[in-house]
This record gives C-alpha cells, structure tokens and sequence, in this order.
C-alpha cells in the first residue's frame, strides 16, 4: 500500500493518458485511463462509488441521504474515534454511534498519481486522493465534546484492481487521546444467498445479536442467513478476508488490511433493513454485506505528537 504523498512521476509516461479529476458539489471523483474509477463525498470523506470490471462494487442505498443531513448508508463511512455507541465514561462517551469522521466536512488536500513498476505503464497506473480533517474543522459541539487536536489524513487510492484506503491519525495536542477505528465497507452483491465469507474460521467474534457475547467460528465458509453483526478479533491483517461466491468458489472480493486487527461482518436483515428510514429498498440488504476492516475491540492510545496508521486493500474480481 503505497502511503507516500509523491507527486506524479515527471517525465515518466509525460505523453500517456493521465487520471482525470472532476470536483463538483462538494463531489470528488476520479478515473483511471482504463476505466475504474471513485467518487468521495466530503461530508464524511465517503466513497460513494467504485467502479471496476465496468461493475458498480459498493452497495449504496437508494435512500441514503446525500446532502450532508445524516452520515452516507452505504460506500465507505469511516468510523471515528468510537465503534457503535460509546461507553459511558469515557472521552468519547457524549459522541453519536460511530463518532465524528462520517458526519463532518473534510477537505480535499490533493490527488497525486503514479506508475507502479510494470511493462503497461497504462495498466499501472494509480491515482490517491487525500483528505483531511482536523479539530478546527469540527462543529462547535464536536470540538466542545471530543476536545482533542487531531490531524487526519485519509487516503483513497485507486488502481486497475483494487481499492485502498488508509488512514493516518495524528496527536497534535499536548494530551494523550484514545481512538476506535472502522472503514465501514458496504460491498454490492448480487445475492445474499450466493456468498460466503471466508477466512474467519476458528477467530473469536463478539456476537453483537446476542448480547455481544463470545464465540468461535466453525466456518471456513460463512454464510448470511439472517441478522449478521459480529466482530471479529485479533486476525492476521495480511491473510486477507474474501467474500466468495457459493456457486464456484471463486472470490469476490478480497480484502487485507495493515494495523487493523479486527473485521467486522453485518448485514442487518430483513427486519433491520425496514427499520432504518435510510436504507432502500427493503429488499437491499440481500444486494450488500458490510466487511469492515477496524481496530474496535480496544482502545489505541495515541501520545502527544504521536501518529498511527492503518488501512485496507479491497480487491474485486466481481
Ligand atoms: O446505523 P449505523 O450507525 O450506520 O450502524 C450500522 C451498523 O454498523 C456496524 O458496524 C455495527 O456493528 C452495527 O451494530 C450497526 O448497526
């Protein structure tokens, strides 16, 4: 995963097609000479679209509020500094489910490209959009509840075949602050039914359905027949975690990650999906499963000046 900020290689490939970059209405997108492309969102920084294999890959919902009024149902939210409800007592006790970072203004810091090593100097071509998000950019009750100086630094970059997103969170203050972690992945299925997910077995969740208690997965292929919340723990962020189709086996989707040491699986189900006035139709929730790549089942203790970074490499082949 490439997190440096070097600019376009000058020089290298001066005649060959370059990335475009469109920005409107607080809309950034970006494509690739051959064909993928991004779009992010500012409110949140969230990706609202990736586009490979001439595919839609993530899943939004046709009911997702788009005009900054309530976090995005669907792309990519980012989870910040809490998972789900916060715990009473503690600095992120007065935050709303999931923090900040997906309801606030980001800004747009940039778009950078490079050629990967290759002979297709087309095929490998790459393009990272940055954005940022500090404490000063916060709303007043943000800054009031949560009053730490933060920097972050999230990066979404795109090639020929995979998704990366990354984030770097940095302590600007003088006091040490605690963080939660998630990019919340919603990925466009066909079909519920058709989809295992695979490289879980034998990890310890928590079973957010059942109280959060703990169990053991007895699956080498999972699959989702009904309200689906769990975190799992303590995996291996280079073995990746792949949604596979049931038919042929074949992969999907198949995601790594770096630093972040737990994944969680939800698909809400049929009660769920009509219960929440953002998510449509009601029928969707057999159209997405969310595999979230986090560090949730603790705290990170970031110190003063400190920094810590993360991310994950989504790879389609839908
Ligand atoms: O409705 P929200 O706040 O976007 O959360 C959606 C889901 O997000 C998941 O990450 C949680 O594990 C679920 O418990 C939660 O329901």
């Amino acid at each position: 995963m490439d997190r440096s900020n070097k600019p376009a290689a000058i020089g290298v490939g001066a005649s060959l097609p370059q990335p475009s970059l469109s920005i409107k209405d607080n809309v950034i997108e970006a494509s690739l000479p051959t064909g993928q492309s991004v779009q992010v969102h500012l409110y949140g920084a969230t990706v609202t679209s990736w586009k490979a294999n001439g595919k839609e890959q993530l899943f939004v919902s046709e009911k997702a509020h788009l005009d900054g009024s309530k976090p995005i149902r669907g792309g990519i939210p980012l989870v910040f500094p809490v998972f789900g409800p916060p715990p009473q007592n503690h600095a992120t006790s007065t935050l709303p489910q999931h923090g900040f970072a997906r309801n606030s203004n980001w800004e747009f810091l940039g778009k950078s490209s490079s050629d990967a090593p290759g002979k297709d100097s087309k095929a490998d071509l790459t393009v990272k959009l940055d954005f940022g998000l500090s404490h000063s950019m916060l709303t007043e009750e943000f800054r009031e509840t949560w009053p730490y100086e933060f920097g972050l630094v999230y990066s979404v970059t795109l090639t020929k075949d995979t998704l990366e997103t990354s984030l770097q969170v940095r302590n600007e203050g003088k006091q040490n602050f605690e963080f939660q972690v998630l990019m919340h992945t919603y990925l466009n299925i066909a079909d519920i039914s058709d989809v295992r997910v695979k490289g879980l077995e034998s990890k310890t969740y928590l079973d957010k359905t059942l109280q959060g208690t703990s169990h053991v997965e007895t699956s080498a292929a999972l699959p989702i027949t009904q309200e689906t919340d769990r975190v799992y723990q303590n995996l291996d962020p280079a073995v990746p975690i792949e949604v596979a189709s049931a038919k042929d086996n074949q992969p999907l989707f198949s995601i790594t990650r770096e630093a972040l040491g737990d994944v969680v699986v939800w698909n809400p189900w049929i009660e769920k999906a009509k219960g929440m006035a953002d998510f449509g139709p009601d029928e969707a929730y057999k159209n997405m499963i969310c595999v979230e790549a986090g560090s949730v089942s603790s705290w990170q203790t970031l110190e003063a000046g400190e920094a810590w970074e993360g991310g994950q490499s989504i790879k389609s082949r839908l």
